[in-house]
């Protein structure tokens, strides 16, 4: 399989900011690729970097060749920001956009792709934020592109509309599209990512295949156990179980099958407890791991399980 992207030691200072800090990945032909990390670690400039859309130092190839020199109907772009003009409907801006090339997808094809088809006559501005969203991935689709770079498409998605982007993502990489997109959703990196690259302070601090980076960094699995009760910590602790220093109250390094004799030792010190809930380590807490000092600084969403969005608080320090 060749390459569709390759970097090589990218680095962008702005100023006194060193916004990437000699970067250097590759992303395989069909390939899903996601970009995670904090706010402000680097990864729109890396997808800017990657369009030629800002200089960067290092290289930078795209299908074989500089990014500026690549030709336009291959890339689609859906840029973090993106503002159209606000009083066109979501139809005629799929149309002005798909305009601007000589080979055009059909304007109903690409609004059904996003889910817009009952919302194409409404003006931008009064859509709702996520339909607005939907109207923006839509104009990254037009050109039927061989690489598409989405930064944070499906922010302000609500989860179904995100389950039907993540298909909608999935199709266009099994047809042969390469995606590289940016996501604060460590599900939907989980979900649709081949590889996933964690940026931090400018670096590229981990990479791998999902289940790569969980088995590396994500910790061993837990069992969270909900209770108030003073001698709960004690009863586990005296039992021999390793409880969890970041966490509430669970006990880490056991398995689904010991759950029960869990139980059965809170029960016999006569704890009283609520739920007792099990789970393997996912990205989330490779993410936390990770960047831990960063989420509580800076507050950042993380998101598990695409529905809910925490907020980490400094205390929650992340590192388990
Ligand atoms: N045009 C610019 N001028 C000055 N500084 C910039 C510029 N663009 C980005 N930066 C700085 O570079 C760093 C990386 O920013 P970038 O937008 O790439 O982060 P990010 O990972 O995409 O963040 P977020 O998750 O918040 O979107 C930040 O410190 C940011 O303030």
């Amino acid at each position: 399989m060749t390459d569709a992207i390759v970097a090589e030691d990218v680095r962008r200072v702005y100023g006194d900011t060193v916004a990437l800090d000699g970067v250097s990945l590759t992303v395989a032909e069909g390939a899903v690729y996601g970009l995670i990390g904090p706010n402000g670690a680097g990864k729109t400039t890396l997808v800017r970097a990657l369009t030629g859309t800002t200089d960067a130092e290092g290289r930078v190839s795209v299908f074989g060749t500089a990014p500026r020199e690549v030709d336009p109907e291959r890339i689609g772009l859906l840029p973090q920001e993106f503002s159209p003009a606000e009083r066109l409907t979501a139809r005629e801006l799929v149309d002005y956009y798909g305009g601007l090339y000589d080979h055009a997808r059909e304007t109903d094809a690409v609004l059904a792709d996003v889910g817009l088809v009952d919302d194409d006559d409404t003006w931008y501005e009064n859509l709702s934020g996520g339909q607005k969203r939907r109207t923006c991935v839509a104009t990254a689709l037009v050109n039927d592109p061989d690489l598409l770079l989405l930064d944070e498409p499906t922010t302000g998605i609500d989860p179904t509309g995100r389950r039907s982007l993540w298909a909608l993502v999935e199709r266009l990489a099994s047809e042969g599209t390469t995606v590289l997109l940016t996501t604060h959703y460590m599900a939907e990196a989980e979900h649709l990512c081949d590889r996933v690259g964690l940026l931090a302070d400018g670096r590229l601090v981990a990479e791998g295949t999902p289940a790569e980076l969980v088995a590396e960094y994500g910790g061993d699995s837990f069992l969270d156990v909900e209770s108030s009760d003073p001698t709960a910590t004690a009863a586990l602790e005296d039992a021999g179980y390793r409880l969890a220093p970041e966490r509430d109250l669970a006990v880490e390094g056991i398995e689904a099958r010991e759950v029960s004799a869990v139980a059965e030792t809170l029960d016999a010190a006569g704890v009283e407890y609520g739920a007792l809930a099990w789970r393997q380590p996912d990205l989330e807490d490779v993410y936390l791991s990770l960047t831990g000092r960063a989420v509580g600084a800076g507050g950042t969403a993380v998101e598990r399980g695409g529905d809910e969005v925490e907020e980490r608080a400094v205390a929650d320090g992340g590192a388990r």
